[in-house]
């Protein structure tokens, strides 16, 4: 069974999901003389399966590392020297293979070359299905912070193919259901009754239960980003427990998985809410309770608060000196804390300090 999750807006199309997608990709690279595959070293096998049913013209797989490591100037650097040494034309399409780190990647080359050409993520990870892959979010890091450097650029379709996830370790399909449970929290509380019911239902690659976790969650994100490609007012909300969550993936200088920081970034905006008097205490501490059953991490270094906040000015939801967050206003509630003051801040951090 294969499922079409339609994303609106200026340049629609569908997120695909379902298992032995490969006879999809033809239709996404039609008429492309080239097909760029960008991919790292652990999924090469897959990536040279994907090159060849899209089965247009020349083949251009282009090998990044992994992970992070793979998310900077530098290598999406050495990506377009490899474009224009194959001589890479605004017909052509960028391929990215891979989790969440190497589809931003991947799009974010697309988004630059030539200002701007086609580009289809074939996600391989939950993170990468739920999230990374669609909405068009596309950048790589730097020192600085977390994807500082970026561009919005909408792909042409996006393949969830949930064969994928059958090598993927338990601890990145743990990452990724972070940002399924984040979807829950803000907007679909169907969610999370579906991880404490099963949490190892969720964890399963082969069961239904993640599949509808998968789908639901990739729901949520179309409809916010559907209506929003740009960020300027309701897409915040996608950053539920990321203002936290970059500034530990910074000072871990990119070592953490991205759903391990958002884990316990969402622990903080939950108690950023209930301190603020927005959030009822039960629902804050649903929050710890559901990512403990998912084997995620709810607690940071108590001596890093100085660093976090120098990290946490860096947000892009930063306006001038304000931080802002998303918080919980009730579940399924999210809302804009703007300019907390500093007591309010570090006690909500004590609530997640070890
Ligand atoms: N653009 C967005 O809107 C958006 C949304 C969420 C997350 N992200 C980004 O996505 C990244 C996190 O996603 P991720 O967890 O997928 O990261 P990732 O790409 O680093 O993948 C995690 C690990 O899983 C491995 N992997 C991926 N698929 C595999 C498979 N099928 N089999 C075996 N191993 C596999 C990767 O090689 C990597 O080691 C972060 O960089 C985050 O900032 C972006
Ligand atoms: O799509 C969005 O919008 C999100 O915020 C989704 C996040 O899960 C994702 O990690 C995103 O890359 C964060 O964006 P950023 O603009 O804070 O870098
Ligand atoms: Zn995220």
């Amino acid at each position: 069974m294969v499922t079409r999750i339609p994303v609106n807006g200026d340049r629609p199309y569908d997120v695909i999901v379902g298992r032995g997608l490969h006879d999809e990709l033809p239709a996404l690279v039609d008429g492309a003389a080239r097909v760029a595959v960008i991919h790292p070293p652990t999924l090469r096998e897959r990536a040279e399966a994907v090159a060849k049913a899209a089965g247009a013209g020349t083949v251009v797989p282009i090998e990044v590392p992994d992970a992070e490591r793979g998310k900077t100037v530098e290598v999406a650097a050495r990506c377009w020297d490899e474009l224009g040494a194959a001589g890479f034309t605004r017909t052509d399409v960028v391929v990215g293979v891979g989790g969440g780190a190497t589809t931003d990647l991947a799009g974010y080359v697309a988004a630059a070359w030539l200002r701007g050409v086609r580009w289809v993520p074939v996600s391989t990870s939950v993170a990468g299905m739920v999230d990374a892959a669609v909405g068009g979010k596309t950048a790589v890091n730097i020192a600085a912070g977390k994807n500082l450097v970026g561009a919005f650029h909408p792909p042409a379709g996006v393949l969830c193919d949930l064969d994928a996830l059958d090598t993927l370790p338990r601890e990145d399909i743990a990452a990724g259901l972070a940002e399924v449970v984040k979807g829950g929290f803000i907007a679909d509380p169907r969610i999370l009754e579906l991880v404490e019911e099963s949490p190892e239902g969720a964890l399963d690659p082969h069961g239904d239960v993640l599949r509808e976790l998968i789908e639901r969650k990739i729901r949520v994100k179309a409809d916010v980003v559907g209506v929003d490609l740009e960020e300027s007012g309701p897409r915040e909300i996608l950053n539920y427990g990321h203002t936290l969550g970059h500034a530990i993936e910074r000072r871990e200088r990119y070592s953490w998985k991205h759903g391990h920081a958002v884990a316990v970034g969402m622990i903080f905006a939950a108690e950023l809410g209930r301190l603020s008097g927005r959030l009822d205490g039960a629902t804050a501490a649903r929050h710890r309770r559901i990512l403990e059953l998912l084997g995620l991490p709810t607690t940071y270094a108590r001596d890093a608060w100085t660093d976090l906040l120098a990290g946490m000015r860096v947000d892009k939801k930063t306006r001038a000196a304000t931080l802002r967050f998303v918080v919980l206003d009730g579940l399924a509630k999210p809302g804009i804390l703007a300019g907390p003051d500093d007591e309010l801040l570090r006690r909500a951090y004590a609530e997640v300090a070890r």
